[in-house]
C-alpha cells in the first residue's frame, strides 16, 4: 500500500512514524510546501528503520505531487494549528485554500485515492474536500473521533483508577470543544458500565475533560498535539489496509443518517478497504440526540463561512 501524507510538520511526521512502526505500508510520501523539510523529516524517518524494525519506505517532496501518484491513501494535515485561547474554527480562513488546493492536486495524481482529512476546523475542512473533488462518500474521512475517543478513554481510566485497556467508549459528534459527545452512557470497564464505578458528577468531569482535551494540550505546548492525533490517523490508515472494518467514530458526509444531511460529522463508522465500509446508527437517548442535532447545527454555521 502507497500512502501520501500532506504536511510533514508535527502531526504529519507523527503519522509518518507510526504508519511506519506498524509496517503494513510499503511506502509513505511526505509531502510539504517548505523547501527540503519533508526531504528531512522523510530522512530523519528513514534513519530509524533500522533501530525500530520496520521496511516502509519514506519518502520526501517539496510540493511535487507527481511523487504521490497512484496513492491509495492520502492523509491532509497540512494547514496551521491553533495556538493556546483559540478554537479550532478560528484557522478556517487560512486552513481553507490550503485543504482544497490540496486534496485537488491528490486526486489528478491519484484518482483512486481514500483521503483522510485531520487539518481544522476538521469537520468543515472534510466537506470542503467532499465538495471539491467530488469523490464519492465513502472515500474522503475526516479523522477527529478516533483521537476523542482516545482521550475519552484515558480519563475514564483515570477517573476508574483501571488500565486503559479494560476501559471502552466513544465521542460522536463534531470535532469541537464543544460539539463533541461522549457516549458515557455506553462507556464500560471490561462490559460493566462505567457508571456503576464512578459518581455521576465525576462522568461529568470526565466528559467536560474529554471535550476539552485538544484545547488542554494547546495551552500546555503552546501549539496542539501531535502524538495521539498522528496514532489515530495510522490506526484509520491500519484498518483499511488490512480491510479491517474495524469502527471508529469519524468525520463521514451524511445523507439521512442520524436524521442530517449534507454535513461531515463524527459517527460510528466501519473502515475497511473501500473507506467508509458503513455508517453504524446506533439509538441515542432524547439527551444525546440533542446533543448531535445542537453538534449538527454548529458544524453547519462554520460550513457556512465556506
Ligand atoms: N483532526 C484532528 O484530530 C487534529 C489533530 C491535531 C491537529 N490537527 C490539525 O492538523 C493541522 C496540522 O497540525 P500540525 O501540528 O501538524 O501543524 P504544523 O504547523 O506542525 O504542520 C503543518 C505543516 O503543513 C505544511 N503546509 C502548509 N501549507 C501547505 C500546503 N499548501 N501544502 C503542503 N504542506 C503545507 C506546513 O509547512 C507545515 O509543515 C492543523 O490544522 C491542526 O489543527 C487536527
Ligand atoms: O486541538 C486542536 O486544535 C488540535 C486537534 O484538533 C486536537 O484535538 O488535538
Amino acid at each position: 500500500m502507497k500512502v501520501t501524507v500532506v504536511g510533514a510538520g508535527a502531526v504529519g511526521a507523527s503519522c509518518a512514524e507510526y504508519i511506519a512502526m506498524k509496517d503494513f505500508a510499503s511506502e509513505v510520501v511526505l509531502v510539504d510546501i517548505k523547501e527540503g523539510f519533508a526531504e528531512g523529516k522523510a530522512m530523519d524517518l528513514m534513519q530509524t528503520a533500522s533501530l525500530n524494525g520496520f521496511d516502509t519506505k519514506i519518502t520526501g517532496s517539496t510540493n511535487d505531487y507527481t511523487k504521490t501518484a497512484n496513492s491509495d491513501v492520502a492523509v491532509i494535515t497540512s494547514g496551521i494549528p491553533r495556538k493556546p485561547g483559540m478554537t479550532r474554527e478560528e484557522l478556517i480562513s487560512t486552513n481553507a485554500g490550503i485543504v482544497k488546493t490540496v486534496a485537488e492536486n491528490l486526486i489528478k495524481e491519484s484518482p483512486n485515492v481514500i483521503i483522510i482529512v485531520v487539518s481544522n476546523p476538521m469537520d468543515t475542512m472534510t466537506y470542503l474536500a467532499h465538495k471539491a473533488t467530488g469523490l464519492p462518500k465513502n472515500r474522503i474521512i475526516g479523522m477527529g473521533g478516533a483521537l476523542d475517543s482516545a482521550r475519552f478513554k484515558y480519563r475514564l481510566a483515570e477517573a476508574t483508577e483501571a488500565p486503559i485497556s479494560d476501559i471502552d467508549g466513544m465521542v460522536i459528534g463534531g470535532h469541537s470543544d464543544t460539539g463533541m459527545i461522549p457516549l458515557t452512557r455506553l462507556a464500560t470497564r471490561n462490559s460493566v458500565p462505567v457508571s456503576q464505578f464512578i459518581s455521576e458528577e465525576r462522568m461529568q468531569e470526565v466528559k467536560e475533560a474529554t471535550k476539552v482535551g485538544g484545547a488542554t494540550l494547546t495551552k500546555l505546548l503552546g501549539t496542539s498535539a501531535w502524538y495521539a492525533p498522528g496514532a489515530a490517523v495510522a490506526a484509520m490508515v491500519h484498518a483499511i489496509a488490512t480491510d479491517a472494518h474495524k469502527m471508529f467514530p469519524c468525520s463521514c458526509f451524511l445523507e439521512g443518517e442520524y436524521g442530517l444531511n449534507d454535513i461531515c460529522i463524527g459517527v460510528p463508522a466501519l473502515i475497511g478497504a473501500n473507506g467508509v465500509e458503513k455508517i453504524v446508527e446506533i439509538e441515542l437517548s432524547a439527551t444525546e440526540k440533542e446533543e448531535l442535532t445542537n453538534s449538527a447545527e454548529a458544524v453547519s454555521k462554520t460550513n457556512g463561512l465556506l
